[in-house]
């Protein structure tokens, strides 16, 4: 559509951002484009390398910076090279004219922004990201990142905290750093431990093994490490990956009988971080090179963080010399979150939005009824302050008990995304191992999005998380999957059955 409404865009940047917003909108998709990128307007202003950006709330400004700022950065360069920055800011809507809605300019999609950072990959139906079009990088790669020596073009965030997501680093959740985790009794040793590994010199040990049940921040503590290594060491080598990913790229290069690359892309890491490494339990050859791998990063004196669900020693069926191996290293524990933890977790959150009112019995409500899982306890708070924010409605107990009726009974059984894997893996008569892998064949590439879409609707999960679990996919990847599934639920009979069945068998 070109029908002219609005002011029409005059300077470089106006015209920019005419064309990033129609690139974000024909990939986001509608729904989300509409609920989170459309407030966002243009604050012209006279620094050509910067672009400001304003959207009228705190919790949609934090969500937009923490989903898109680097696809924005990435965007916008891509139309007009200059753009060194772009800053994301809170501020009421603007009474000016303004760009109202895409379609009132220049509805052609931009030119893309390709390899400019690390992608995920993607299936061949799968439309991979902000960016469309088939991911760039036809297999797929663990985060890595070399940080450039010339200074990266930093998204800012503004006015504070700042955020800086330059292109080139790994995709590291910008929220979990060590500033943003609050220490008690239950992790106070892990995050010491994770402090000390982090700072600049020789490591005082490695590997770090951290180990604590779903939801109690072994990832946050692990993001960490690597954002305050990468201050501290701008050229380190960071590599951030799940245990099945390194299993499913190990396999695959084993395959293409090529696992020197493998083997020295892993041993460049400066710091090397795998998550969930339960997952190798059983899986005899990842478990060999997963020693080889460990021995020589410590031999070398690189900095190595491993995180289980359980401690090295229960580790079932994985080989004796590896737990040995982990547990010469430092072993820390993350204990359940106690009362007061979660109470003050909650706190750190809320001040982060000040323009909502929680009352405080909301906030004992979630901290006393929500316990062990601060994910679950987040998901909670962040549904209220939602819900609220679309009803207009103001936040009382009232509220809270009725919009949250269903994650509190949610929370006394809770599904979780490795049983999701099983259950569709078993339907569809496939592999467990298919739905992490980077298989395209529409027979398997549909169950992953099923699987997907069933984590996003059942499990309080962020789609990076889910696309961390998914074989280290993109979240624009677990978006572009729950779009299609509720799609196809509307005109194919037999995906909505399996869809019904599916969560029948796993609601109980
Ligand atoms: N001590 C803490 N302070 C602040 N936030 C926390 C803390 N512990 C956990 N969180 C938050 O809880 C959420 C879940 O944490 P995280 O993803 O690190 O869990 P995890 O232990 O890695 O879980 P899983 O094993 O299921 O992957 C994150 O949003 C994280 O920021």
């Amino acid at each position: 559509m070109t029908n002219w409404q609005a002011t029409r865009p005059t300077t470089d940047q106006a015209r920019a951002w005419a064309r990033v917003r129609a690139n974000l909108r024909e990939s986001a998709g509608a729904r989300l484009f509409d609920q989170w990128l459309k407030p966002m307007e243009l604050i012209e202003g006279d620094e050509p390398d910067t672009v400001r950006l304003a959207l009228p709330s705190a919790f949609a400004t934090n969500w937009v910076r923490s989903h898109y700022a680097d696809r924005l950065h990435l965007e916008f360069k891509a139309v007009l090279p200059e753009v060194r920055s772009v800053v994301i800011e809170t501020r009421a809507p603007s009474k000016v004219a303004r760009l109202t809605s895409v379609e009132t300019f220049d509805a052609t999609p931009a030119p893309r922004a390709v390899a400019a950072a690390p992608m995920q990959p993607v299936e061949a139906d799968e439309q991979p990201s902000l960016f469309g079009g088939p991911a760039p990088t036809p297999a797929p790669a663990p985060r890595q990142t070399r940080a450039k020596a010339a200074a990266p073009a930093p998204v800012v965030a503004a006015p504070a905290p700042a955020l800086r997501v330059p292109a080139d680093r790994p995709p590291l959740d910008p929220r979990l750093t060590f500033d943003r985790f609050v220490v008690d009794s239950s992790n106070r040793v892990a995050f010491n431990a994770a402090l000390s590994l982090a700072e600049p010199g020789p490591p005082r040990f490695s590997p770090l093994f951290l180990h604590g049940g779903t939801g109690q921040g072994k990832t946050h503590l692990m993001h960490a490490i690597a954002h305050a290594f990468l201050e501290s060491h701008p050229e380190a080598v960071v590599l951030c990956m799940s245990a099945e990913r390194f299993m499913f790229d190990f396999v695959a290069a084993m395959r293409a009988r090529d696992t020197h690359s493998f083997k020295s892309r892993l041993r460049s890491a400066d710091l090397l971080l795998i998550d969930d490494l339960q997952f190798i339990a059983g899986k005899d050859s990842t478990q060999e090179e997963f020693f080889h791998t460990v021995n020589e990063l410590v031999g070398a004196g690189k900095r190595l963080v491993i995180s289980a669900d359980r401690s090295p020693q229960s580790l079932d069926g994985v080989e004796p010399r590896i737990i040995g191996r982990l547990g010469a290293g430092l072993v820390a524990d993350i204990k359940a979150p106690d009362l007061t933890l979660r109470r003050t977790i909650l706190n750190r959150k809320v001040a982060d939005l000040p323009e909502i009112q929680v009352p405080i019995d909301v906030l004992d409500l979630l901290a006393s009824r929500i316990r062990g899982n601060i994910r679950e306890l987040e998901g909670a708070l962040n549904r209220v302050v939602a819900y609220a924010q679309l009803t207009g409605d103001k936040i009382d107990m009232e509220f809270a008990v009725a919009t949250l009726g269903e994650v509190l009974r949610g929370a006394q059984r809770r599904i979780t995304i490795d049983e999701i894997q099983k259950l569709v893996s078993r339907h569809f008569e496939l592999k467990p191992l298919d739905l992490v892998s980077a298989r395209r064949a529409r027979a398997i590439a549909r169950p992953r999005q099923i699987a997907m879409y069933l984590a996003k609707r059942l499990t309080t999960r962020s789609l990076p998380e889910i696309g961390r679990k998914f074989g280290g996919r993109d979240h624009s990847t677990v978006i572009y999957a729950v779009r299609k599934i509720e799609e196809l639920r509307d005109t194919d009979r037999d995906i909505d059955n399996a869809v019904r069945v599916l969560m029948k068998e796993l609601e109980g």
